[in-house]
């Protein structure tokens, strides 16, 4: 029987077992050799080749494998390598200190190097990082010798598998990139105004080789992946995606299909354009934006490949394969079989493996999860069953599984696991002023202070203190049943007393618990709240070799028990000093999670928001005055596109606000944000109108004072006086100057010293003496200051 055509548009390369992590990490240590390596890394690609054609996938791709980052591999295939990186040879040392920096002996001549890595960011609005591309105005663009996308191609032909390459797409590779100077050693001042688009003749001559290579090596569709086509355009795109591929149609070898590749945005805005290029099919994004399929019907040429992306890339739901069937259908009545491909979404590099190792997930969760290899399997349904125009004479394996399915879904959609009343009619009344402090800032703060009784410029941390390896080692213990309870309830509360007692000794003034109960600030409320589910397996890439095991949130989430006020508690009984409560925000959690796709983040948000608002109400009746929400996810929750942005951060604020407004007004809320730059969603921040906010502010330095100046930030704040991303020890003058600084911006009033983030990275020597100094910063400034303190005592 005929059936349409299965499209991966990545695989997790990480392995199963993440062997590649494995791999990569012992060749750095020196424990595995660079063969050895190699050797491994081919392997593997070999077995996930296999498993996608044993799975019946038909465009299985070669290009998504990395030792470290497609965007990065993409930058060096071209030798856009800064000269920073250019003394070491090419090869595996120049390919990894370009991604992690290189500090040690030079791999050839032995002399010392230390360069930094190149920058990373966030691929669009996943939690994966890529290496930022760094090119020069006058940058110079030669396709590698031997391209390893090649290699690859030829590796799965070797295996009898015709794979399809993936490369990324000409513009969005210069759009992800970042100029930084000219190639020579002099660096230019007028980098900013330079658009890297203006070096796309520079490079299309190169990407014209390297698909004639792919042609020799006997390709013939093309992934080309060009995410920008889904997001804002800015001046200059449009003529810059007309110029490419008009480009690359000249020379293109006729056996050669170009299948422009879209994810995580819709492109329905752009199809004019899109129509308009010299290229064979388009990929779109059905999960993300379902909507877009009629304007592609009616744009996308009758000639074109149509991916159909219904498979979702990024979570770990089963997919509702009826419904997804009814869409390819659609499809395929209107355009036929011939040309429909069906497809995931995006890579499914955002996937965990394989459900098959999740051997202690509670059996009914279980049976509602797809994670990469599953999805393999539910592509192949929909590729057989899209075929045809009914279920009538489907081949009866199949049509079981479309049942199986369906009862899959129903049982989810009913499951009293999933839906919980209590929560439901919770949020039925949750109310406007139920997102609202009683008083405004202005009246509050100074009860605040008054109650407080602290010192101008007072003084705190973000929440964790060193997490050493004895509190990792005495955790795992713990989970393994080597370490009793009592006997690790005991440990921890040693722990903890030590870090009041430093603190106290420091001369700090708000003081914390430290968080070493804590493995991870998400994980740990997680596992306290109900609709939440841990897996044993389920890893995905965050950057390099490092992955993240998100939780997952299956059903409506309720706090049954307080979760954090013991430990509070228990720490405020050790000194007279303010305990700081520390709670991770609900947005956080969100972000931070596998989330529900059968409603909507919002709704899940405030779920999470009631929860926080319980813990809240609880820490406060305890008598814990002071207490931290930390939102450090709130910015990178931003949807992609601008016209996007303000629904958001409506409920994602008033998810906030509801988690923290139900105080007193001598109940002092702290917020903590750090990983981005907040200067765009600051009145979104003052609207959150948490009493303090801590914000990471060492790297971007005065560009957010001039963000809180220009918008008029009104209430207290404590910018970052060092970096903790660093060990070094910043000394008293450093943080003198960077409070001098802060000065500028913000009245001294309302002024908090602490670090950037929390201190759980860090060793505790460093950690004493940068706080050392930091009170000593208080100290001189509360000493310059002292003449305009004129109610003692009170400010
Ligand atoms: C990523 S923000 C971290 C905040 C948390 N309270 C900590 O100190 O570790
Ligand atoms: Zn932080």
């Amino acid at each position: 029987m005929a059936t349409l055509q299965s499209s991966i548009i990545g695989f997790p390369r990480i392995g199963a077992q993440r062997e590649l992590k494995k791999l990569i990490e012992g060749f750095w240590a020196g424990k595995q050799t660079e063969a050895d390596l190699l050797h491994g890394a081919q392997a593997l690609r070999a077995k996930h080749w296999q498993l996608q054609r044993d799975r019946g996938i038909d465009q299985i791709p070669v290009g998504d494998f990395s030792l470290y980052d497609t965007v990065l591999d993409t930058a060096y295939l071209f030798n856009a390598v800064p000269q920073r990186y250019q003394t070491i040879p090419r090869g595996l040392a120049q390919y990894f200190a370009m991604g992690r920096g290189l500090q040690g002996a030079h791999p050839t001549t032995g002399d010392k190097v230390d360069v930094p890595a190149m920058e990373m960011k966030k691929w669009f609005d996943t939690n994966y990082h890529f290496i930022v591309p760094e090119v020069a105005t006058d940058q110079t663009f030669t396709l590698s010798d031997d391209p390893a996308i090649v290699a690859h191609l030829r590796e799965a032909q070797a295996l009898g598998i015709a794979a399809k390459p993936v490369v990324l797409g000409p513009v969005s590779f210069l759009l992800l990139s970042k100029v930084t100077g000219t190639g020579g050693a002099t660096a230019v001042s007028s980098t900013a105004e330079f658009d890297c688009l203006s070096l796309l003749p520079r490079l299309l001559p190169e990407y014209v080789k390297l698909l004639a290579l792919l042609a020799e090596a006997g390709a013939t569709n093309v992934q080309i992946d060009e995410p920008f086509l889904g997001m804002d355009f800015t001046v200059g795109m449009a003529e810059a995606y007309r110029t490419a591929y008009d480009y690359l149609a000249v020379d293109l070898p006729a056996s050669l299909r170009l299948i422009l590749t879209t994810y995580f945005e819709r492109v329905n805005n752009c199809l004019d354009l899109i129509k308009r290029l010299p290229v064979h099919g388009l990929h779109i994004d059905l999960v993300r934006s379902p909507d877009q399929i009629k304007a592609a019907l009616d744009a996308v040429p009758a000639d074109w490949i149509l991916s159909l992306g219904v498979i979702n890339g990024r979570n770990i739901w089963k997919t509702d394969l009826n419904s997804a069937l009814d869409v390819v259908r659609k499809v395929v009545a209107q355009r036929g079989p011939e040309r429909t491909w069906v497809a995931t979404s995006c890579s499914l590099l955002h996937s965990p493996f394989s459900l098959e190792f999740e051997t202690t997930l509670d059996p009914e969760i279980k049976d509602w999860l797809a994670f990469a290899t599953e999805k393999l399997d539910e592509l192949r349904v929909l590729a057989v069953a899209g075929a045809s125009a009914d279920n009538a004479g489907l081949d009866p394996q199949v049509a079981a599984v479309l049942e199986a399915n369906r009862q899959s879904q129903a049982a989810r959609r009913s499951s009293n696991r999933v839906v919980n009343p209590l929560v439901q009619d919770r949020l039925a009344v949750v109310t406007p002023d139920m997102c609202r402090r009683a008083t405004p800032f202005n009246d509050r703060y100074p009860q605040q202070r008054a109650a407080q009784r602290l010192p101008l410029f007072p003084t705190t941390t973000i929440g964790s203190f060193p997490q050493t390896k004895e509190v990792r080692q005495a955790r795992l213990k713990f989970k393994r049943g080597d370490l009793t309870a009592e006997a690790y309830d005991d440990f921890l509360r040693r722990e903890t007393e030590r870090c009041v007692r430093l603190q106290e000794d420091i001369g700090l003034d708000v003081l914390v618990h430290g968080e070493f109960e804590r493995n991870d600030m998400v994980e740990y409320f997680g596992e306290k709240l109900r609709g939440y589910v841990f897996t044993a397996n389920g890893w995905v890439s965050s950057y390099g070799t490092r992955c993240v095991k998100p939780p997952i949130i299956y059903g409506d989430v309720d706090r049954p028990n307080p979760m954090t006020v013991d430990w509070s508690l228990y720490a405020q009984s050790l000194t007279p000093k303010p305990m700081k409560g520390m709670l991770t925000g609900p947005v956080t959690c969100l972000q931070w999670s596998f989330v529900r796709d059968d409603q909507a983040r919002s709704v899940t948000a405030s779920q999470l928001a009631l929860a926080i608002r319980d813990e809240v109400n609880d820490l406060e009746k305890a008598g814990i005055r002071t207490i931290q929400i930390d939102e450090p996810a709130i910015r990178e929750g931003l949807p992609l596109r601008r016209s996007d942005w303000d629904d958001y951060l409506e409920w994602a604020v008033d998810a906030f606000l509801l988690s923290s407004s139900s105080v007193q007004d001598i109940t002092q809320i702290h917020t903590h944000m750090c990983y981005s730059d907040f200067n765009d969603i600051f009145p979104a921040i003052q609207r959150m109108d948490a009493d303090v906010i801590t914000i990471e502010n060492s790297r971007s330095d005065l560009k957010l004072l001039r963000a809180f100046d220009r918008y008029g930030y009104h209430n207290a704040s404590g910018p970052g006086l060092y970096d903790i991303h660093s060990p070094r020890v910043p000394s008293v003058q450093e943080m003198n100057e960077r409070l001098a600084a802060l000065l500028e911006y913000l009245p001294y009033q309302l002024i908090w010293l602490n670090p950037d983030c929390g201190l759980k990275t860090r060793g505790w020597p460093e950690v004493e003496s940068s706080l050392r100094n930091l009170t000593a910063t208080a100290a001189e400034f509360r000493r310059r200051y002292a003449d305009k303190v004129t109610d003692a005592g009170s400010q």
